[in-house]
């Protein structure tokens, strides 16, 4: 998995079209979505996560809580991104590990939005611009290797 985390005074998005044929369902409520002061975690999840998606899960949770408290972002904004990597896992596994990260994190007493998952969206970000407000991860399950 890769991650691009931005700290943010503010993102927010709003769908579009549809990415996939069979994009995540959503209420209109989901076609935009806001939040400020907040750790924007764009992801990509990849084919090397589907051999341990729960593994990554975990890892990927570790990760950002630790920015998370570096730059005490109390919020989190989960982004499906599929332009971080040119080897993707395949959506459907794609979409379990982002909403368990979803869930993960919530338990852990984060404020948690997700974007949508498998449309276009345009978005705004401001992004804060401290030295840990860009930070990038790349998280594999035990066994692989980093691409
Ligand atoms: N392996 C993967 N990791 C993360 N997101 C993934 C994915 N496979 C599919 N998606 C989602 O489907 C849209 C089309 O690829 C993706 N849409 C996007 O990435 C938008 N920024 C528009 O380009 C994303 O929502």
């Amino acid at each position: 998995m890769r991650m691009l985390l931005i700290h943010s005074d503010y993102l927010e998005y709003e769908v579009k079209d549809k990415a996939l044929k069979n994009p995540e369902p959503i209420s209109e409520e989901q076609k935009k979505g806001r939040l400020e002061e907040v750790l924007a975690v764009f992801m990509s999840v990849e084919k090397a996560d589907e051999t341990n998606p729960d593994e990554v899960v975990e890892k990927a949770v570790v990760e950002i809580k630790d920015v998370a408290s570096q730059v005490k972002a109390g919020r989190i904004f989960v982004y499906p991104f599929a332009h971080l990597s040119s080897e993707l896992a395949k959506p459907d596994v794609a979409l379990k590990v982002l909403q368990r990260i979803e869930e993960r994190l919530m338990e852990e007493g984060f404020e948690v939005k997700r974007a949508p998952f498998g449309y276009y969206k345009a978005f705004r970000l401001s992004c804060k611009g401290h030295p840990l407000a860009e930070l990038s991860r790349t998280i594999v399950p035990s066994g692989e290797a980093v691409s």
